[in-house]
C-alpha cells in the first residue's frame, strides 16, 4: 500500500472507503475493485489532479476582477477617441495604446483565462451507460421564481412524438440564467401538473396561473450544450414591429428596431428567427428578430406576388422637358444628363448635375436585410470621404460649399472631367480636366468614373482617382454625387460616410427658401425662384432616393434652416473625423 498521506485528500479518502467496502461487496468483482484501486493510486492520477486543483484554486492575488476586458478596452476607445488630440497627450496616448494589437491581444488573452474557456469540454455520457429501466435517473427538476420578467423560454409540441419541448431559450432571460433549462428538453411537468395530452397553449395557461414558484420537471434533451454568445453586430436595414408579425413564435420575446439601427445578434441557431440584443443595452436580455433568410423569403413573396412593391413610382418629372436634354451616351452607360455648372452657379464648386429623369439601375437582386458591421477607428491621417446624397435643389451643393469655405486646408472636393473644350478663361485641373470624348468614354467604360453625364453633346464625369488621390493626400473628401454613384464610391477602399440631405415638409420648404431668396436649379436658363412644383418634386425625389438607397444611408440630415442644418453637417464632419464608428465589417478586415 502507498504511503497516500501527502497525497491529494479527496483521493485518499475515495481509496480509504474503497478499501473499508472491500469486505461487503459481492464477490466476482476483485479485477474491477484492484483496477480502481491501481488507478486512485496512480501517479499520473495524482498528478492530474494536483494539477486541477491548482487552478482551481481560488488565490484572491490572481482572481481576474473582470472577464469582458475586450468590450471595456473598446468603450473606453469610443469615449477617448473624441478626446485625442494634440491639446490631449495623455488621451491619445491612451487611445494608441488600446489599438495596439499587441494590447489588444493580451486582453483578449486575459478574457479567455478569466472566462475558463480553456477548460476541456467533457464528452457526452455514453448512451448504453444510461439505464432505460430508470427513466427518472435523467430527469431534472428546476425550480424559478415568477417575477414580472418573462420566463425567457418557448416550448413547442413535438409533432412526432407529441411532447412539449423547449424550442427555445432566450439568451439572458430568466431560464437561460437557470443555467438548467435547454432547447430540446422534454416538459413532463409544470407545478405538478402533467403536461401529456396538453397542448403549449394549455401548458401557457398553467404558468399564468401559477404564483411565486414554477417547478419544471424536465427530461434533458440531447441538445442541451450551452451555445456560447456570437459576436455578431448587424445593421438593420429595414423596420420590424413584432406585434405586426403574425408569424413571431412569442410576441413578447419580440425585438422591434428601425432602419439603420445596430444589433448584437447573441444566436443564429434557429434558421428562422435570430435572437439579439440592442447594441450597448445593458440588461442581458435578447429579443427574437427574423433571421436573414426568412426575411429573403418575405421580401421575394411580396416582390413575387407585386413585382413593382420595391420601386416607387418612377415617373419620369415634368420639368426635365423645359431642360429639353437629350442622352446620346451607350446604352451601357446610364443615360444621365445634365447642365453645365458654371452656367447656373456663381459659387466655384463644379458638380455633374442631372435632370430630374432618373433611371435608376437598382439592383433587384439585392434584398436589404441585414448587413455585419464591425467599428472603424478613425484614422489620423486618412479620412473618410463625405457624401451628400439628395434630390437635386435640396441644398447639397451649398452645405459641400460652406464646409470647404470653413477650413480649404482641410476640405476638397473633385475637379469633373469634360468632353467639352476648354473656354479662355477657364484653366485646365483646375475648372475641369479637359480631355477628349474618345479618352472619356473609354475610362467611363472601363469603369473609372464614380458618376458621368452629358449635356449638349459633351460630357461630364467624376473620376475614381479624383476621389483617392484627395484621400490620399489626408484632405476629407467632400462629395455631392448623384445616388447612383454610390455603387461605386461605398467600397472598403474609400469608406465613405453616407449623409442624406433631405427637405423639411412643404411649408418649411417653400418658406425656408423663400426667406434667402434661394435660386431654383431647375431652369437653367432663368435666375428666378423655385415654384410650388419644384418644392413638390424636390420632396418626391427625396422618397424615392430614400426609398432605394436609404439602407446605405449613415446619417439624414434634414436641411431646413440653412446655417443650423450648417451646424449640425459640420457636427456630423466632426464626429466622423474623431469617433469610431460602425461600418460594413468587410471594410475593417
Ligand atoms: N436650408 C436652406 N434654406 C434656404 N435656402 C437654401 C437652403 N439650402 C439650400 N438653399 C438654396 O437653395 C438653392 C439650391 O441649392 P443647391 O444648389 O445647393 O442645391 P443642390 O442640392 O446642389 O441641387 P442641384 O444638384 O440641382 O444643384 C441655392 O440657392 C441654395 O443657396
Amino acid at each position: 500500500m502507498l504511503d497516500t498521506g501527502r497525497w491529494d485528500p479527496a483521493l485518499s479518502k475515495l481509496l480509504l472507503t474503497l478499501e473499508e467496502s472491500r469486505p461487503n461487496l459481492p464477490s466476482g468483482c476483485e479485477e474491477e475493485l484492484g483496477f480502481l484501486s491501481d488507478l486512485l493510486q496512480s501517479r499520473e492520477l495524482h498528478a492530474l489532479v494536483k494539477v486541477h486543483n491548482s487552478i482551481e484554486q481560488k488565490d484572491e492575488r490572481f482572481c481576474p476582477i473582470l472577464s469582458n476586458s475586450v468590450q471595456v478596452a473598446e468603450e473606453v476607445l469610443d469615449l477617448v477617441a473624441s478626446q485625442a488630440n494634440d491639446e490631449n497627450p495623455e488621451a491619445s496616448d491612451l487611445y494608441d495604446i488600446l489599438q495596439n494589437p499587441h494590447i489588444q491581444g493580451l486582453l483578449y488573452s486575459h478574457d479567455i483565462i478569466a472566462q475558463k474557456d480553456y477548460l476541456p469540454k467533457l464528452p457526452d455520457i455514453p448512451p448504453d451507460l444510461e439505464d432505460p429501466e430508470d427513466p427518472e435517473e435523467t430527469i431534472k427538476i428546476v425550480q424559478l421564481v415568477k417575477s414580472s420578467e418573462p420566463l425567457g423560454a418557448t416550448i413547442r409540441k413535438d409533432e412526432e412524438s407529441g411532447k412539449i419541448v423547449i424550442a427555445r431559450v432566450m439568451h439572458g432571460g430568466a431560464a437561460d440564467r437557470s443555467g438548467l433549462i435547454f432547447p430540446g428538453d422534454e416538459v413532463i411537468e409544470v407545478n405538478g401538473y402533467t403536461t401529456e395530452g396538453k397542448t403549449p397553449d394549455d401548458v401557457l395557461q398553467i404558468l399564468k396561473a401559477s404564483e411565486g414558484t414554477i417547478t419544471f420537471k424536465l427530461v434533458p434533451g440531447d441538445t442541451g450544450k450551452h451555445k456560447r454568445e456570437s459576436k455578431v453586430r448587424v445593421r438593420c436595414l429595414f423596420n420590424y414591429t413584432s406585434k405586426d408579425d403574425p408569424h413571431i413564435p412569442c410576441e413578447d420575446a419580440g425585438l422591434d428596431f428601425k432602419k439603420g439601427d445596430i444589433l448584437h445578434i447573441v444566436s443564429q441557431d434557429d434558421i428562422y428567427w435570430w435572437q439579439a440584443r440592442r447594441e450597448g443595452d445593458r440588461s442581458m436580455r435578447a429579443g427574437l428578430i427574423p433571421s436573414r433568410s426568412l426575411q429573403e423569403k418575405r421580401i421575394l413573396l411580396v416582390r413575387t406576388n407585386n413585382p413593382e412593391s420595391h420601386v416607387l413610382d418612377c415617373t419620369p418629372c415634368k420639368f426635365s422637358s423645359s431642360m429639353g436634354l437629350a442622352s446620346t451616351i451607350s446604352q451601357s452607360i446610364p443615360l444621365i444628363t445634365g447642365v453645365d455648372s458654371t452656367m447656373c452657379s456663381k459659387n466655384s464648386i463644379k458638380k455633374i448635375p442631372y435632370t430630374l429623369t432618373e433611371h435608376d439601375d437598382y439592383d433587384r437582386d439585392e434584398i436589404p436585410t441585414y448587413e455585419e458591421v464591425a467599428k472603424l477607428y478613425p484614422r489620423p491621417t486618412q479620412f473618410r470621404p463625405i457624401v451628400l446624397i439628395g434630390p437635386p435643389g435640396v441644398g447639397r451643393n451649398e452645405l459641400k460649399r460652406r464646409l470647404i469655405e470653413l477650413d480649404p486646408d482641410k476640405y476638397k472636393t473633385t475637379i469633373p472631367f469634360t468632353s467639352r473644350s476648354q473656354r479662355p478663361a477657364e484653366t485646365n485641373g483646375k475648372d475641369y480636366y479637359f480631355v477628349t470624348r474618345e479618352k472619356m468614354e473609354e475610362e467611363i467604360q472601363g469603369g473609372k468614373f464614380i458618376e458621368f453625364g452629358e449635356y449638349k453633346g459633351n460630357l461630364y464625369g467624376t473620376a475614381s482617382e479624383s476621389v483617392r488621390s484627395i484621400i490620399n493626400s489626408s484632405f476629407v473628401c467632400v462629395l455631392n454625387p448623384h445616388s447612383q454613384a454610390l455603387k461605386m464610391l461605398r467600397t472598403s477602399e474609400f469608406k465613405p460616410y453616407i449623409i442624406f440631405i433631405k427637405p423639411p415638409e412643404f411649408e418649411v420648404l417653400k418658406q425656408s427658401r423663400h426667406n434667402a431668396f434661394a435660386k431654383s436649379t431647375f431652369d437653367e436658363s432663368n435666375s428666378r425662384a423655385f415654384n410650388d412644383e419644384e418644392f413638390n418634386e424636390i420632396i418626391k425625389s427625396a422618397e424615392r432616393i430614400e426609398y432605394i438607397y436609404g439602407h446605405l444611408f449613415d446619417e439624414i440630415l434634414i436641411n431646413d434652416d440653412l446655417p443650423k442644418s450648417f451646424e449640425r453637417l459640420v457636427k456630423i464632419v466632426k464626429k466622423v473625423e474623431t469617433e469610431p464608428l460602425w461600418v460594413p465589417s468587410s471594410w475593417v478586415q
